[in-house]
């Protein structure tokens, strides 16, 4: 069998924080490999270090033990290799939609038009094309998603951090917004890791999932999603898709207990 590249790997990582004075550990000899072009999930107990993760493998933060290899590479700094997105938008208010979609290019000094180029051709693929020049303010809650989602993938699209993304969204636009992610993702093949508290989300979009532990956390079980793809919501209603929902939203409720 072909042996596929490895887009993130983290070896027996352990993170402590400072906290009035005294360490607080907070993650724990974790092991997690995100394999290329794969769609990768983290689900766990609130506060257990899932966001801490994240911003070690972008580079935000170094671990105190472990290594965390990008495409091979442990040595060099992880900075900017990563496209980061946040559970809020952070849309700025005085830019339409396109100037915000290129607010990455032009950080790194892209020419204006090249960059609007880039963005228009973006927003035309993902469906928002209509609403190029609107401004933040005139779209919902989902849009704003999408438009800060696409601002992530044209900085950076071949490594997605994606933090609670549609974690305030309403139900029905979160479904909504999973088929378009669906869409985005196997369009431009990025390696994924989504941190979600959402156990059908991350089971209709991933390829894996890890469950981790309360804080300090570490990795309690990795599942793999057998599932073809493109999916379709009615796929979550298979037997044994509701039986691995269960399996974990157990497992999170007895670390929950802790
Ligand atoms: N830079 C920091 N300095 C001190 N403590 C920190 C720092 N970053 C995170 N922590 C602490 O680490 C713990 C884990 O936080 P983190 O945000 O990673 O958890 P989480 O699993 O993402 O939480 P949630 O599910 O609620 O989003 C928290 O107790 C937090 O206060």
């Amino acid at each position: 069998m072909e042996q596929r590249s490895i887009a993130v790997s983290i070896k027996k990582v352990s993170k402590r924080y400072l906290h009035q004075g005294r360490e607080v550990p907070v993650l724990q000899e974790i092991d997690l490999t995100v394999p290329q072009a794969a769609f990768v999930s983290l689900v766990g107990p609130s506060g257990c270090g899932k966001s801490s993760l994240l911003h070690l493998i972008a580079g935000l933060d170094e671990p105190d033990e472990g290594e965390i290899i990008l495409h091979g590479d442990s040595k060099s700094s992880r900075a900017g290799k990563c496209g980061y997105m946040l559970q809020q938008p952070l849309l700025l208010p005085w830019r339409t939609v396109e100037e915000n979609v290129i607010l990455g290019l032009d950080v790194r000094k892209t020419p204006r038009k090249e960059a609007l180029e880039k963005a228009r051709d973006l927003l035309k693929r993902f469906g928002l094309a209509d609403f190029a020049e609107n401004y933040p303010a005139t779209l919902s809650g989902g849009m704003k998603q999408r438009v800060a989602l696409l601002r992530t993938v044209l900085f950076q699209n071949e490594l997605l951090l994606l933090d609670e993304p549609f974690g305030a969204l309403d139900a029905l636009t979160r479904q909504t917004m999973h088929l378009w992610l669906q869409d985005l993702w196997e369009s431009i093949s990025a390696s994924v890791l989504l941190v979600t508290h959402d156990i059908r989300e991350a089971i209709f979009l991933s390829d894996t999932i890890y469950v981790m532990s309360h804080r300090p956390a570490r990795i309690l079980q990795r599942y793999d999603v057998d599932l073809p793809r493109p999916r379709k919501i009615e796929d979550l209603s298979q037997e044994h898709v509701i039986q691995l929902e269960q399996k974990i939203f157990a497992q999170l409720m007895e670390e929950e207990k802790v």
